[in-house]
């Protein structure tokens, strides 16, 4: 999947950074072009209003609109280690951060959660460098990555792009983490607007014992994520491993009291993480960059939503 994304992802960045885009860029900051949404939404509307171009243009307008937003409040020029996350949306990170040019990256180091990330800092011209080469003592300074789905309590599902684990691993060595993502992605709990399930990355031979262990613990039909249109049989990841995608109710906030039925997002990603056969799991939990001081923490410290009306909504931790 993220090698298929990735091919989308380059078509799209590399249209806007054209020498024809770039040339008509040259007086105007490269946000402001962005700035406004291409259709005129108002609160009142509707999504489902808009044909599906327009639906689809609306969403891209959001999500570009709140990368440039993040990177601008985030990526502070002394900055020298940065990671990159995967999907659609960051495509539109490394746009913002190409955008401010040489004199400002050209000391940065850049850090990808896999092949399409990896790509897009190579197409823009910055600096790529791998995560196992960050010595273990150092962190990120900052990561930037998509999201499936955001809680009130930035609790996160990823893994929709089957690139969770690099996606923790980046997100772990940072020092702070910054979620950005389009309208769709904000909910109350996590299972309420993605449906398809908690990505889980498994080692194939024990698929059937997972899938078997997570129907026990309540996940209604998880299934092995197929490779198609693509690939026949299950998808791949970077890590050779396979995706389950696993849905549950909508999982309870930590701050909540517990329901019979219902879990909240600690308890179960507790739980998932210490079946044998899972590697990683989609859920990004427990502390953000402002409570473990020092790396470690899989939550962000701040989400930049792209409204639907142009605005940008920043949820902080
Ligand atoms: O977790 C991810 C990939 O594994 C992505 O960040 C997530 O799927 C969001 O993708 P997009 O920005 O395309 O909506």
């Amino acid at each position: 999947m993220c090698a298929s994304l990735h091919r989308t992802a380059r078509s799209i960045f590399t249209h806007f950074l054209s020498p024809r885009h770039r040339y008509s860029c040259s007086s105007t900051p490269f946000h402001l072009i962005y700035s406004k949404p291409i259709i005129q939404f108002t609160k009142k509307m509707s999504i489902s209003a808009l044909s599906a171009t327009e639906a689809a243009k609306l969403i891209e307008t959001s999500k570009r609109l709140a990368a440039f937003q993040a990177v601008k409040d985030y990526l502070l020029p002394i900055y020298t280690h940065i990671g990159i996350g995967s999907g659609s949306t960051v495509v539109y990170v490394v746009e913002a951060i190409a955008a401010l040019g040489p004199s400002v990256t050209s000391g940065m180091t850049f850090y990808p959660t896999g092949a399409q990330s990896e790509e897009l800092i190579e197409a823009a011209g910055l600096n790529l460098q791998y995560i196992n080469k960050l010595p273990p003592n150092k962190f990120l300074d900052v990561a930037f990555d998509g999201a499936d789905e955001v809680d009130g309590e930035l609790n996160l599902i990823k893994g929709g792009g089957a690139c969770l684990w690099q996606e923790k691993i980046v997100a772990t060595a940072a020092k702070q983490f910054v979620c950005v993502a389009d309208f769709r992605k904000l909910s109350e709990r996590l299972g309420t607007s993605w449906t398809k399930g908690i990505p889980i990355e498994v080692l194939p031979m024990a698929a059937p014992r997972v899938l078997g262990e997570l129907k026990a613990m309540g996940s209604l039909e998880p299934k092995i994520r197929p490779g198609l249109p693509g690939k026949a049989g299950a998808i791949v990841t970077d890590n050779g491993l396979w995706i389950i995608d696993a849905p549950f109710k909508p999982l309870r906030l930590n701050g909540e009291e517990s329901k019979e039925g219902e879990w909240k997002v600690d308890e179960l990603a507790d739980r998932l993480i210490k079946i044998p056969g899972i590697a990683e799991i989609g859920l990004f939990y427990g502390k953000n960059g402002l409570q473990a001081q020092g790396g470690g923490a899989q939550k962000p410290i701040a989400a930049y939503f792209g409204m639907a009306d142009g605005s940008v909504e920043v949820k902080k931790a």
